[in-house]
């Protein structure tokens, strides 16, 4: 038998040349950080939840803020708060009504941002904008589901398609950041209204990272999950109580811890922006070829995966199975049988 030391050299070895690799690939990946200071950053969805954090901690390091959504009131509300963290007399907070999953009103509230600043466009646009209306797929329309693909896919696809043929042809090179989700990697049942959206944002950018670099513009998207945010509140309401049960592995987290994780990717250019550990399982694990995701921490966290996930996935079908009697007793009662 080799002795204990013979067998450590070529252990230590590896462990010595994946040192030297990672620091190597830490020293060429350094790029300096994207800064908001001085920046004009267009938040849609800017009155609630993620979006108005994101929107607040921007103005707190010293960002112009334009917002959009639909309801005028909560506009007013959150220009307020970010009056309250003003860093200086020269930023500019401007709130606009619109609503963003139609295209000529997603062009148009960009178009008005451009007003305060001689015409120029955002330099980052954060799409925040969303909404998610659960429910067994059986039991939707054919309105409903074309309107929650405008809910969640065009409500941010129609701002990247007006503010990307602004920023090509002004030759800015700035950054389109868009909000998916966890669902956007994997689903559960219950969420047939809104991951289709979520998955299609995930294919766009996919496109547009590839594309973009001629342009030098910078696409991001983060992948949250669960967030305490109002629009949860309304969507527990009508959430099957399946889902409800299925997602309780996921802790959740408040919109401004969010906020603080998404900022830190997007100034540190990361492309997918995962920051928990089940975020970052689901995005190792699903990697692709998408940039950033092939690093030995990737590797580490897709190997957790390979373990983990098919678990996870035995005790949530076999817990829909177990579902599966009290799901038709509600067919029944709801008049769908
Ligand atoms: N909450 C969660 O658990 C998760 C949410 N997400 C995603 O994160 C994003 C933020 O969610 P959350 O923090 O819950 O936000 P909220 O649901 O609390 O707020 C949504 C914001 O978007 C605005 N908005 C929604 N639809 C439109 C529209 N069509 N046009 C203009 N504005 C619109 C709303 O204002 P108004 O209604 O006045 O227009 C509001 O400002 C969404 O994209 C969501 O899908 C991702 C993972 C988990
Ligand atoms: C190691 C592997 C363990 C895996 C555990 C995974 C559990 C995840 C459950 C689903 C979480 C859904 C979050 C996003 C919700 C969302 O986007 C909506 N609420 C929209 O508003």
């Amino acid at each position: 038998m080799p002795s204990p030391s013979l067998l450590s050299t070529p252990l230590l070895g590896l462990f010595a040349l994946c040192i030297v690799v990672f620091s190597l690939s830490a020293m060429f990946s350094r790029k300096s950080k994207w800064d908001p200071n001085g920046k004009h950053c267009y938040v849609t969805g800017g009155t609630s939840g993620l979006g108005l954090s994101l929107a607040i901690l921007l103005a707190k390091r010293g960002a112009h803020v334009s917002i959009v959504a639909r309801n005028q009131e909560r506009l007013d509300k959150a220009l307020k708060d970010l009056e309250n963290v003003r860093q200086s007399p020269s930023q500019k907070f401007h709130g606009y009504s619109f609503a963003v999953d139609k295209a000529k009103e997603a062009s148009a509230a960009l178009e008005a941002s451009t007003v305060p600043f001689d015409g120029k466009c955002p330099d980052a646009l954060f799409l925040c904008a969303g909404k998610s209306r659960p429910g067994f797929f059986v039991e939707q329309t054919e309105e409903l589901m074309v309107t929650t693909m405008e809910e969640t896919y065009w409500a941010q696809a129609w701002t990247a398609f007006a503010g990307s043929k602004r920023m090509v042809k002004e030759g800015v090179q700035g950054k389109i950041v868009f909000v998916a989700s966890l669902l956007a990697y994997f689903s559960i049942a219950g969420y047939s209204p809104y991951s289709p959206g979520k998955f299609a944002i995930r294919g766009l950018v996919e496109a547009l990272q590839a594309e973009f670099l001629m342009y030098g513009i910078d696409i991001h998207i983060a992948f949250p999950g669960t967030i305490f945010s109002p629009g949860l509140e309304e969507e527990n309401k009508v959430k099957p109580k399946i889902t409800l049960k299925l997602e309780e592995s996921d802790d959740g987290m408040e919109p401004d811890k969010i906020a603080e994780y998404l900022l830190s990717g997007v100034s540190k250019g990361m492309f997918h922006i995962t920051y928990d550990f089940i975020g970052n399982v689901f995005r190792a694990s699903t990697r692709g070829s998408s940039p950033g995701n092939s690093s030995l921490l990737s590797q580490i966290y897709a190997f957790i995966g390979a373990i983990a996930l098919p678990i996870w996935r035995h005790d949530v079908d076999s817990k829909v199975r177990a579902h599966r009697d009290e799901h038709y007793a509600y067919l029944k009662e709801k008049k769908f049988l």
